[in-house]
């Protein structure tokens, strides 16, 4: 069975093919430009990889829930041209195929709930700490929406004593992807964060928010696992930071597994995303 996958970001779409596994057997990558240019290499690719069913996980906002008039919409981005996008009803136009619509996480989240690192749990939490920060929430093996997806990235934290940073979010004073996504980072340390050095004291500061981060997913959905990905979390040493002060904060409240297996890279690496819209897909033509 071919099924296919669209993970669109706001720097790059990526297009696939694979199978009801999460195997991919071919892919490309296209540049977010506007929605006229990039879509018809969309078209293109799917018009000549013919598949059985889409899952598709956008950048957002988007119109998750199918009583929203902007169901399958991008909705407010500040991305040129992509606002009040009607994605879906695009891709609906040109294909006539089962078509799975959600976020960019939680295409992601699924992909490692399904065979990635919480292949084994019913509840977990895919966030990316990288341009932005955005999270996917699986629970008993769905992903979960509420009046509409979720936010997780904006989540208020607490401000660090002396730490007098601007938030680089326009919309809030304080919250995690103000303070801690790479361009709070590069902000902070007028570096790219890959050029930033691993015992910078900016990585302790980030692991704090993030692990305040940890806490309120922790007592918001009791997950089984909690998975880090994005670019910044490519410094291997806040994973240590962060499952230090995630226990601080808890406190010993309530019983959480062991924090090397609570806390945790992806499995999938950049492949989640990919591998989660084929299963998502799957899911779409079982309906
Ligand atoms: N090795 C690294 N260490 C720290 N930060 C990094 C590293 N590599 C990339 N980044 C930062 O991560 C951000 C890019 O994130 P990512 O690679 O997840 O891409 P993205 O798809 O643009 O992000 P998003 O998912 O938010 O759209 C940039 O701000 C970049 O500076
Ligand atoms: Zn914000």
């Amino acid at each position: 069975m071919l099924l296919g996958a669209i993970e669109a970001g706001g720097t790059k779409f990526v297009c696939a093919t694979g199978d009801e596994n999460g195997q991919v057997s071919d892919r490309i990558s296209i540049p977010t430009t506007t929605p006229a240019e990039t879509m018809v290499a969309v078209d293109d690719y799917f018009t000549s990889h013919p598949v059985e069913a889409i899952g598709i996980g956008s950048f957002g906002p988007i119109g998750v829930n199918p009583s929203d008039p902007k169901y399958g919409y991008i909705t407010t981005t500040p991305k040129p041209g992509w606002g009040d996008f009607n994605f879906l009803g695009h891709l609906k136009q040109k294909f006539d195929l089962p078509l799975y619509w959600t976020t960019d996480v939680n295409e992601a989240a699924y992909g490692e709930a399904a065979i990635g690192i919480a292949k084994d749990v019913p509840n977990s939490i895919y966030m990316t700490i990288g341009t932005g920060v955005g999270a996917g929430v699986i629970s008993n093996n769905h992903i979960f929406n509420g009046r509409t997806h979720t936010e997780l990235g904006h989540m208020r934290i607490n401000r660090l004593l002396g730490d007098d940073f601007e938030c680089n979010c326009p919309y809030h004073d304080v919250c995690l992807e103000g303070f801690a996504a790479g361009p709070a980072i590069g902000k902070r340390t007028g570096k790219a964060g890959k050029d930033v050095a691993p015992d910078n004291p900016v990585w302790s500061l980030v692991a704090d928010y993030i692990a305040q981060a940890c806490v309120n997913l922790t007592v918001a959905f009791a997950p089984d696992k909690i998975i880090l990905n994005g670019g910044v979390m490519k410094q291997k040493q806040l994973f240590p930071l962060i499952r230090q002060k995630f226990a601080t904060y808890l406190n010993g409240y309530e019983e959480v597994p062991t924090l090397n297996d609570y806390i945790v890279p992806a499995g999938l690496g950049d492949n989640s995303g990919i591998a989660g819209g084929l299963l998502l897909a799957k899911l779409a033509l079982n309906h």
